[in-house]
């Protein structure tokens, strides 16, 4: 396409060869020009500069184009739009006007000087690049290369410069991405690494016992010395994967030689910390009504979730090294021990069962796939068969403020005649001691829990002491130690934690003791903390074994067992085990400290054994602490409490049951035999029909437990659910929800009432 030339407005010139619109190749680097010789840029992008005679020192002048180009003339022309008019500049698009000619740019004179672009500005041939001000990264800097998304091709083999260019700009993309990434790993790391410290780790404490030499040696799983446990576990599986892939597929080594250990799990992963944030937070805080926002309350309060996470995780607790423990113990496996050594504030392994030492295993009991906890009792030679079994009557003693007595049995897989006694494992527990008493009460709850309910107190109250169990002690204020009793912890334990211990402990021993049996381990390093205030007496049954008599000194025990709930008391209340050495000083702080109440009973615990003296009166003399006791929200999220509940629900439903009976057992009522059978009473009737007589298609009675549940539950909530009623004869039938039903109840029962 020729133009005519002359009159058009804007002259069409020649791209240069080396334009990035004509050819791929790279920009030949800028000739340094003077203030004078370059440009104006608001000529390049305007087309014309309102400065130009005002003094802008740029040049206006378009190589082959006069400075003041003339006005065109009024013409028809004038008014077309620019594309479209004669001699108009011709729009080149980028890239596909180099095809356009052989020769590799368009050809005519307007080629020559200028090409248009979609904004009708005019590119020179000489004009400087514009560099917008923002692009600072080196691939987009003047000086480097050009980069093409797909790369050089191969007859254009990239000059250094352009290498150089682009290698730098990706360093720089990789660095700030490594960075980023490096920040976030450390953050998560941050996060999970007391967590690490505890899983797949051995715990350092451990190494004072037998198992010391049985920790690997650094590098020897394969990785450099001074590996992390993460990264040796992590070598360790990555060798053992190696050796099952080299020793050809599917011929898979043993587990134990293959020596795989379990990663722990990165719960930031699966379940954030909540917010810091005080906006967020907020969305996660009870309103003040004391309910929680629509958005939360559909999931389970963090702390909840955290604990109960953290109480799986310490069930399913290995160790990563060799315990020299035995591969099955009595039908129990996977041995992992749970003692903690006295630096930690345990007794590691005491002495202190009648004089044998004492040892304690969480194992799995392969046929149940479940977790007990095992306590060994060291180098006893059982004397009288007929000891052991008494432990079986503990089995038979069920109640939530007692450990779970499961079996008893002798063994010699240690290498010595031990007897082993078989309880409920409660993960993530700490004795009294070690929760209340102990110098460093500090420390997690046991070797094999997660760290993660810390973590969660760190994140919101860094200052705030970290274990769950301990909100008694440390971290409310009180007036300082017992003076004088050797406390052996500063703070005061609440009257409210302490009157909670003393109903769920005296609970027990009610049940032990009605159960014709003496609990004879009531101590502060006997007694479990098993949750958020919640106490469970161990240790049951052991003396009984270990001082086998028959069972005749079972009421002394008992007496026994009163004195030393009393004891137990005291060291709680005085922040020390020696304080009861000490009586009247222990009874005088505790008689200044706490209520009034809390003395009297102490007192009545540490009188004189007599027939007189039982549990039985101990909990006359709580009185209203045990009803308050039971209202409270200590004991949330537990089994008392949901014990509790049914008990509620039992309660409520009897209610119903009641209002049932009374409704349809009157057919006397106001001299009208049919009273039960019409108007309102006759829909009571079918729904009792409904929940009670269900029959199947044979006619037989149906009795669904759960089906008389739920639809009792349903009519107390009185739900808009609809059911269908049908007649005994099969020939009416109804249909109603069940708040229908509910009002037919209340306002029948209501005219029962008034009559
Ligand atoms: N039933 C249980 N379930 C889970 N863990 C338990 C159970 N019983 C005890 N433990 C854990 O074992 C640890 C040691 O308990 P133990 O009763 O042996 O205390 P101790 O002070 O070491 O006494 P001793 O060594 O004299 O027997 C406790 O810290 C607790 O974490």
């Amino acid at each position: 396409m020729a133009p005519a030339g002359g009159s058009a407005a804007i002259a069409i010139v020649k791209p240069p060869p080396g334009h990035p619109g004509l050819s791929p190749t790279p920009k030949p680097a800028a000739v340094p020009l003077s203030k004078g010789d370059k440009l104006c840029r608001n000529l390049q992008l305007f087309g014309s500069c309102k400065y130009a005679d005002r003094g802008c020192q740029f040049s206006h002048e378009l190589p082959g184009v006069p400075s003041h180009p003339a006005s065109p003339a009024p013409s028809a022309s004038s008014s077309t739009p620019l594309s479209t008019a004669v001699g108009a500049a011709v729009f080149v698009p980028g890239g596909i006007a180099a095809s356009s000619s052989p020769s590799g740019g368009p050809t005519g004179p307007a080629a020559e000087t200028g090409a248009m672009t979609p904004g009708g500005t005019v590119m020179v041939a000489q004009a400087a690049e514009f560099v917008p001000r923002r692009a600072v990264t080196p691939a987009l800097s003047e000086d480097a290369a050009f980069y093409s998304a797909t790369g050089p091709s191969a007859h254009e083999a990239p000059t250094d410069a352009e290498v150089g260019g682009y290698e730098q700009a990706m360093e720089g993309m990789a660095q700030q991405t490594q960075d980023g990434l490096a920040e976030y790993y450390q953050h998560a790391m941050d996060m999970g690494a007391a967590e690490y410290s505890h899983q797949g780790v051995p715990d350092p404490a451990l190494a004072q016992y037998d198992y010391s030499h049985a920790l690997a040696p650094p590098g020897a799983n394969g990785g450099p010395p001074g590996l992390s446990g993460v990264s040796a576990a992590a070598a360790a599986a990555a060798a053992a994967e190696a050796a099952y892939y080299n020793n050809g597929m599917g011929s898979l080594p043993p587990m134990g030689a293959m020596g795989f250990s379990r990663q722990p799990l990165q719960y930031h992963l699966y379940h954030p910390l909540p917010s810091t944030n005080p906006r967020h937070l907020s969305s996660t805080l009870p309103s003040r009504n004391g309910s929680h926002s629509p958005t939360t309350s559909f999931f389970l309060p963090p702390a909840l979730h955290i604990s109960l996470t953290q109480k799986s995780e310490a069930s399913q607790a290995t160790s990563a090294v060799d315990m020299k423990l035995p591969d099955e113990v009595g039908g129990y496996t996977a041995l992992l021990p749970l003692d903690r050594p006295p630096s930690e504030g345990g007794s590691g392994g005491g002495l202190g069962w009648n004089g044998y030492r004492g040892w304690v295993y969480k194992a799995w009991k392969e046929s149940e796939g479940r977790c007990y906890m095992l306590r060994r009792i060291e180098g006893f030679r059982l004397q009288h068969e007929a000891a052991i079994s008494a432990v079986e009557k503990w089995t038979r003693v069920r109640h939530p403020g007692l450990v779970g007595v499961r079996e008893a049995f002798t063994t010699r897989s240690f290498g010595d005649h031990s007897i082993v006694f078989v309880y409920d494992f409660h993960p993530c527990s700490q004795t009294l001691y070690e929760a209340h008493l102990s110098p460093l009460a500090t420390l997690p709850p046991n070797p094999w829990s997660t760290p993660l309910t810390h973590l969660y107190h760190q994140a919101h109250n860094p200052a705030a002491q970290p274990a769950p169990f301990r909100q008694g002690r440390g971290a409310l204020p009180g007036p300082g130690p017992a003076a004088g009793l050797g406390a052996a912890n500063s703070a005061l334990l609440p009257e409210r934690v302490l009157w909670s211990y003393v109903v769920q402990i005296a609970s027990a021993l009610k049940c032990v003791h009605s159960s014709g049996l003496a609990m004879r381990t009531i101590d502060v390093s006997r007694v479990l903390v098993t949750g958020k205030n919640r106490v469970r007496l161990g240790g049951a049954g052991i003396l009984d074994c270990l001082t086998w008599d028959g069972g005749q000194a079972i009421p002394a025990h008992q007496q026994d067992d009163l004195l030393s709930f009393g004891k137990l008391i005291i060291a709680l209340a005085c922040g020390s085990n020696t304080a009861v050495h000490n009586l009247p000083k222990s009874v005088d702080h505790i008689s200044r400290m706490y209520s009034p109440d809390l003395k009297n009973v102490v007192l009545y615990l540490l009188s004189k054994p007599g027939p007189r003296k039982t549990i039985e009166e101990v909990l006359v003399l709580m009185g209203s602490r045990v009803v308050d006791e039971l209202n409270s929200s200590l004991v949330a999220e537990d089994t008392l409490e949901h014990e509790l509940m049914r008990e509620l629900e039992n309660g409520r439903l009897t209610r119903l049951l009641v209002k049932f009976g009374f409704i349809n057992e009157r057919p006397e009522f106001d001299h009208d035999p049919r009273w039960a059978e019409t108007g309102d009473r006759y829909l009571i009737k079918l729904f009792r029909d409904y929940v009670f007589h269900q029959v199947d298609e044979a006619g037989r009675p149906v009795t669904d437990l759960s089906h008389v549940l739920i639809a009792l539950n349903k009519l107390d909530a009185g739900v808009d659910e609809k059911l269908m009623l049908v007649s005994r004869d099969e020939q009416s039938c109804l249909i109603v929800s069940y708040r229908e039903i509910k009002n037919c109840i209340e306002s029948a029962f209501a005219d029962l009432s008034r009559s």
